[in-house]
């Protein structure tokens, strides 16, 4: 074991509070070349494919990582904007805006930064400049509401292993899952009351998230189910009844089954049930990415129409909207309040202590 010596903290530095936001990751570019180094890191990670390493990388190396990059950088090219991949320009914006919600609230003594699991922008890059900058006590916040092992359990992984590195560590909080947190959910429900208000409503309310194999389910993960607290805490919040709503899971990868009901399947089956207007929303996802602009923004709306669908709407995700980014800074603010305000000094803190002790 290499552990890192003095670089781990600035000394020099007051002492802050890092938080650190993050999200899965993207290609540098919308090219195979880019494509195959993404996936490869990406569909490596013993978190998100759990089949026996041997036989995985022998179907990885020999089939996927030549078949899939060109197919995937042809559906990037369409969602790409001249800022880059949206996943990136849109956590960006989110760390920026929470920045912005910190200092207002604490000054100098909170910093945001932002870090993706796989590919540019790594978690161990973006935690080195945190210790540089002087933080001592650190606040991870994933931004997918529902853990899954893939997500929350592989971001603590790479969190975890770049720990192992290092001589000093900072008191440590990660936030697992907020998939139930009432500002998120309040943060949800006023974007589609936002929506109806402009555009009426449809007889359905679509509320589709990436899905994970079902194995996953059955061997204990706990996504599917806090998809299903998801979707019922914000028909609460809207009222809707059971008929007015429906969860489903997109994004499927591989041949095995995954979780159901399948988004596509869903969207191709419902005009058939006479329900021809829909809505969708992706509360899974805390960004809009490849996967809402495209797949739910395009590709599903495709097959609904020509299944006989009439109207269908997408209701993006919520970004950097100020609803989303004030939910953020509670979820933040329950996790960082004990730590503050910082002392400058601990050490003069912990004689303090002593005096106060010897004192009475
Ligand atoms: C191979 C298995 C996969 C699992 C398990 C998985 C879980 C999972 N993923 C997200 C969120 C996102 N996934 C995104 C893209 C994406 N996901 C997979 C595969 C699995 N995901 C692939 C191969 C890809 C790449 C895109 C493609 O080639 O089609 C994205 C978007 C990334 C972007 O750059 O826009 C997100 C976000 C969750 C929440 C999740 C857990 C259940
Ligand atoms: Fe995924
Ligand atoms: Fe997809």
């Amino acid at each position: 074991m290499r552990y890192r010596g003095s670089q781990d903290f600035k000394h020099s530095q007051s002492p802050r509070v890092g938080v650190l936001v993050t999200n899965l990751g993207t290609p540098d570019k919308p090219e195979k070349g880019a494509l195959r180094r993404y996936l490869r890191e990406f569909l490596s990670d013993p978190r998100v494919v759990e089949v026996p390493r041997l036989l995985w990388l022998m179907i990885l190396h020999g089939v996927i990582l030549n078949i899939r990059p060109a197919r995937s950088a042809a559906a990037y090219r369409t969602v790409w904007t001249d800022e880059g991949s949206p996943l990136l320009t849109n956590t960006r914006a989110q760390a920026e805006a929470l920045q912005t919600a910190m200092t207002r609230l604490h000054g100098e003594s909170v910093i945001v930064e932002y870090a993706m699991r796989y590919g540019t922008r790594s978690i161990p890059e973006q935690l080195q400049s945190l210790f540089e900058m002087g933080t001592r006590k650190l606040l991870v916040l994933p931004l997918y509401p529902q853990y899954s092992g893939p997500t929350g359990g592989s971001t603590f992984d790479a969190v975890a292993a770049d720990f192992q590195r290092r001589r000093w560590l900072p008191d440590l909080r990660f936030v697992a899952q907020y998939h139930d947190h009432p500002a998120y959910i309040q943060a949800l429900a006023d974007s589609i009351r936002a929506h109806w208000a402009e555009h009426g409503r449809a007889e359905l309310l679509l509320m589709s998230y990436h899905g994970e194999p079902q194995r996953y389910l059955e061997q204990g993960d706990p996504y599917h189910c806090q998809c299903h607290k998801t979707s019922r805490l914000l028909a609460e919040a809207l009222e809707l009844t059971g008929d007015e709503y429906q969860t489903c899971f997109q994004s499927r990868f591989g041949r095995e089954p995954w979780l159901q009901p399948y988004t596509d399947a869903t969207l191709k089956a419902l005009p058939g049930k006479g329900i021809r207007s829909v809505q969708l929303i992706c509360p899974g996802f805390s960004a809009d990415c490849l996967e809402t602009i495209e797949e739910i923004g395009v590709e599903n709306r495709e097959y609904f129409m020509h299944a006989g669908g009439e109207r269908y709407e997408y209701i993006p995700c919520l970004n950097s909207q100020q609803g989303h980014i004030e939910a953020l800074t509670q979820i933040i603010e329950e996790q960082i309040q004990g730590w503050l305000p910082l002392s400058q000094d601990s050490d003069a803190t912990a004689a303090r202590a002593r005096n106060l002790g010897a004192a009475s």
